[in-house]
C-alpha cells in the first residue's frame, strides 16, 4: 500500500536536497496515494463536459438568459470555448454531453457531441422539486455510462466539467445543504450577477434548502432531487462510476465540487480518487472543499467553470508524476556503481 508517508519516503530519497521541490511533491504524494503506485501516470486524460439548463434562471439569479447555454455548447463543438482550447493546450480529449439544455446546438452534431437529454431544463427549484426521481436516476446513470467510456477508452485521469446558465444557483443549495454552509457563504455572483439578482439569489437559495434540509436523513436523493441541476447530478454519477472504476479524478470549480458532494453523500469514498485543482472566486467553495477533505492546488481567482480550472492544473499533475516517478535516486547519483 502507498500510503503518505511512502510517497515522502520516495521524494525524499530522490536526486535533490529534501523538500526543494516544495508544493509540487506534496501534489506527487497525493497523485502517488490516489493511485495507488509509486509511479503515478497523467495520460492519456479526458475531460467529460455535461451541459444543462435551470427554470430557476425565470427569477432573475443569473446576469445571462438560458439560450447562452446552448449558444456556448456550438462554441465548445466548434473548438473555440476556454474549455476547448485548454483541453487542446494540454492532450485531454473532449466530450459535449447534453442532458437537458433548453436550446441544444443544430444538428449535424460531432462524434464528440451526445444528446442525452433528460428533459428540456429543470423545473423551478423555487417552485418545487428542480426534478423528478426518475429524472435524478436518468441524469445519474448518463452521467455513470460516460465515466465508464472514458476509462474504458483506457484514461487515467478524468475530468468532468459544465456549462448551464443558472447553476451557481443549485450548486449554491447543494453547498448549503450537504457540506452546511451558511447562505451568505454559499451564494456567489456566478457569471457575474449584479447586487439585485444577489438579493433573489441569496432569498430562493435559502428558502429551497430550508425546504429540501429535513428530508436530507431519510430521502437524501428527494432533498438532492428537489435543488439540483440535470448537469450536476450527471457529473456526480460520474465522479462515482469513475471512482469505483479506479480512475483519478480531476476537480474543477464551484459547480463541479457541488456535484461531488453529492457524489460523496450517495457513494462514500467518492472522495478519495479526487485531487482538487483549484479553489474558485466563488465564496463557498472553500467549505465544499474542506467538507470533502481536499486542499486546492491552485487559488487563482477561477470562476468560469466548463472544467477550465481542471485543465488549467493538468501540466502541473505531469509536472508532478513526472518527478516521482522520472527522478534518479540521490543514492545512485553519489555511488554510481
Ligand atoms: C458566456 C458564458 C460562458 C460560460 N462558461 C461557463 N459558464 C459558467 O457560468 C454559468 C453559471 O453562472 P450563473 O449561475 O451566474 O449563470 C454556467 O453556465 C457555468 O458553466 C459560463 C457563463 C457564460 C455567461
Ligand atoms: O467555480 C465554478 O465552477 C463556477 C463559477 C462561476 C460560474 N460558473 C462556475
Amino acid at each position: 500500500m502507498i500510503d503518505e508517508a511512502a510517497a515522502w519516503a520516495r521524494l525524499d530519497a530522490l536526486a535533490k536536497p529534501p523538500r526543494s521541490l516544495g508544493e509540487l511533491e506534496a501534489l506527487a504524494v497525493r497523485l502517488a496515494v490516489v493511485q495507488q503506485r509509486i509511479d503515478p501516470v497523467t495520460r492519456p486524460r479526458a475531460l467529460t463536459l455535461f451541459a444543462g439548463d435551470h427554470g430557476v434562471v425565470a427569477q432573475g439569479v443569473s446576469a445571462w438568459p438560458s439560450a447562452v447555454t446552448g449558444l456556448m455548447m456550438a462554441t465548445i463543438l466548434a473548438g473555440q470555448a476556454s474549455s476547448a482550447v485548454l483541453a487542446a493546450a494540454h492532450g485531454c480529449t473532449l466530450r459535449l454531453v447534453d442532458v437537458g439544455a433548453v436550446t441544444p446546438p443544430p444538428q449535424p452534431w460531432p462524434d464528440h457531441y451526445r444528446s442525452v437529454p433528460v428533459a428540456a431544463g429543470t423545473a423551478d427549484l423555487s417552485q418545487g422539486a428542480a426534478m423528478t426521481a426518475a429524472q435524478f436516476e436518468a441524469a445519474w446513470t448518463a452521467g455513470g455510462a460516460e465515466a465508464a467510456l472514458a476509462v474504458g477508452l483506457g484514461n487515467a485521469v478524468l475530468i468532468t466539467g459544465e456549462m448551464g446558465i443558472g447553476n451557481t444557483t443549485p450548486a449554491a443549495c447543494l453547498t448549503s445543504l450537504l457540506a452546511g454552509a451558511s447562505t451568505d457563504i454559499a451564494v456567489g455572483r456566478g457569471a457575474g450577477a449584479d447586487d439585485a439578482a444577489m438579493v433573489i439569489k441569496r432569498r430562493i437559495v435559502g428558502e429551497a434548502v430550508d425546504r429540501a434540509r429535513p428530508r436530507l436523513a431519510d430521502d437524501p436523493r428527494g432533498a438532492i432531487s428537489a435543488v439540483a441541476g440535470f448537469e450536476i447530478v450527471a457529473m456526480a454519477g460520474f465522479f462515482a462510476a469513475g471512482a469505483a472504476a479506479g480512475a483519478t479524478l480531476l476537480l474543477d470549480g464551484y459547480v463541479a465540487t457541488a456535484a461531488a458532494l453529492v457524489a460523496e453523500r450517495l457513494a462514500p469514498g467518492t472522495a478519495r480518487r479526487m485531487i482538487a485543482a483549484h479553489r474558485s472566486a466563488e465564496p463557498g467553495h472553500g467549505a465544499a472543499l474542506a467538507h470533502l477533505g481536499l486542499e486546492p492546488v491552485l487559488d487563482w481567482q477561477m470562476r468560469l467553470g466548463e472544467g477550465t480550472g481542471a485543465l488549467v492544473a493538468l501540466p502541473l499533475l505531469d509536472s508532478a508524476a513526472a518527478v516521482i516517478r522520472d527522478v534518479a535516486l540521490l543514492a545512485d547519483v553519489l555511488a554510481p556503481q
